[in-house]
């Protein structure tokens, strides 16, 4: 992480401590709740500037026998720390996601997390976040990662057509 940062600012419209973080898309893998066979993460904003967020560790997530894919966790973890920027602004892609696999995380586990905005500078907003199954201090699993803002509407612009949303969310999208 560089050492030259920009203030950290909670955006005005960002949601409240406590409260569940709004869904950026309802068909996303990570989060939407419309996505046919997605992680149905439940994120909640935090004191500053991280989320939180919950998932069950269902059969269907397994890798090894008994234990979650890696992949799947990798992809909670982007979804999760890709929450974050939110709290402070616009919406951001991920550019680089690395993950630490500590411990083997059982299927029927009930996963928690926590995704800590680390600095921003310019478009890059650096993270980092811990999984754990009951005690934060003994993590399952860590990760960092960085994204960079966009501006969402031109940035998926071209591939809204392709979405699985409804007609009426394209529609609403594709909108001036
Ligand atoms: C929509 C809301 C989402 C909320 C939650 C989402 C959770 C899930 C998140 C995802 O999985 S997103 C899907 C995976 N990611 C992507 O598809 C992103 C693909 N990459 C891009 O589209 C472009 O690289 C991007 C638009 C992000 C940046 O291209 P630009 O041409 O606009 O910017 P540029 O390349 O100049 O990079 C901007 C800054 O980022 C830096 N950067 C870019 N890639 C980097 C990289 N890989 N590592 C480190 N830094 C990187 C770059 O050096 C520069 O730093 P400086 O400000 O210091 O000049």
């Amino acid at each position: 992480m560089p050492t030259e940062l920009d203030p950290l600012e909670r955006h005005p419209k960002a949601v409240g401590p406590g409260e569940q973080m709004r869904m950026h898309n309802s068909t996303c893998f990570g989060c939407g709740e419309q996505s046919p066979a997605g992680l149905r993460l439940k994120m909640f904003a935090g004191d500053d500037f991280f989320v939180t967020a919950t998932m069950e560790v269902e059969s269907r997530f397994e890798g090894g026998p008994g234990v979650i894919h890696g992949g799947i966790l990798s992809t909670a973890f982007d979804d999760v720390m890709g929450m974050a920027p939110l709290l402070i602004g616009p919406s951001a892609v991920t550019v680089h996601l690395e993950v630490d696999y500590r411990r083997p995380i059982p299927i029927g586990s009930t996963l928690q997390f926590r995704a800590d905005i680390m600095g921003r500078q310019r478009r890059k907003v650096y993270t980092e976040a811990i999984a754990h199954i009951g005690d934060p201090d003994d993590p399952v699993a860590t990760a960092h990662a960085i994204f960079v803002t966009i501006r969402a509407r031109e940035h998926f612009a071209a591939h809204v057509e392709n979405s699985q949303l409804s007609d009426d969310d394209k529609r609403r999208l594709r909108a001036p």
